[in-house]
């Protein structure tokens, strides 16, 4: 099976997701998730991630008219001293998540999820949580106002955006730093083989 538009849906409004699996040459389809994103009492961030990516791919995959499709969905979110980093509230929210992550190291967290169709007999969720840990450089009041202004934080988990200006605040990664972006790769790929989709496209198609 090829991971063309007719075999592979991307269930996110995520530009940065889109990309990724652009980068990488895979075609596809967008729908985009209607899924309520609320962390459950004792739940850990590794189940979150993963529950939210599994919600976000069976919602799109409910509402497919092509039952030969299989449904890519991903949520990241990051993680600092036990505490759940998602998109900033506001500019106060982006600030306490800024100083909570100043000169030290946390987790960036993304779950992701293929599933495919419903077929009786036939395993047909696969899901993975991956992490990447990252140290921020010791941030100054002055820098934290002023990457807020570009913009760029407001719609990224954590507040920052490692692709952009944000590289700026990071001092190091290890781990995957596609998953830091929303889509680890390595993972995608070794869901795609899992279920046969074929990522290599023949360059004449
Ligand atoms: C930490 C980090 C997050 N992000 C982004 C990736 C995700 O888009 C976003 C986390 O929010 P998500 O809720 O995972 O995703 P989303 O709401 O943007 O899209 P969808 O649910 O439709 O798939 O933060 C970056 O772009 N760069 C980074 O360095």
């Amino acid at each position: 099976m090829s991971a063309n538009p007719k075999t592979l849906v991307l269930a996110s409004g995520s530009p940065r997701r889109a990309e990724l699996l652009l980068q990488v040459g895979v075609d596809f389809d967008v729908v985009l998730p209607r899924v309520e994103e609320v962390h459950r009492e004792g739940e850990s961030p590794q189940d979150y991630v993963q529950r939210l990516a599994l919600e976000k791919a069976r919602c799109v995959q409910s509402r497919l008219a092509d039952c030969t499709s299989w449904v890519l969905a991903a949520d990241t979110i990051g993680v600092c001293a036990n505490r759940i980093l998602e998109k900033p509230l506001d500019k106060a929210d982006y600030e306490s998540m800024m100083r909570a992550m100043s000169g030290k190291e946390h987790l960036v967290l993304t779950g992701v999820a293929l599933v495919g169709p419903d077929l009786a007999d036939v395993q047909q969720e696969f899901s993975r949580a991956v992490e990447t840990v990252v140290t921020f450089r010791a941030l100054q009041d002055a820098h934290i106002d002023a990457y807020w202004r570009t913009g760029e934080p407001q719609d990224k988990a954590g507040g920052y955006g490692i692709q952009g200006m944000g590289a700026m605040l990071v001092a190091g990664i290890r781990g995957s730093y596609s998953n830091v972006v929303g889509l680890p790769l390595e993972t995608v790929a070794e869901l795609f083989d899992e279920v046969g989709l074929n990522y290599w496209q023949d360059p004449a198609e």
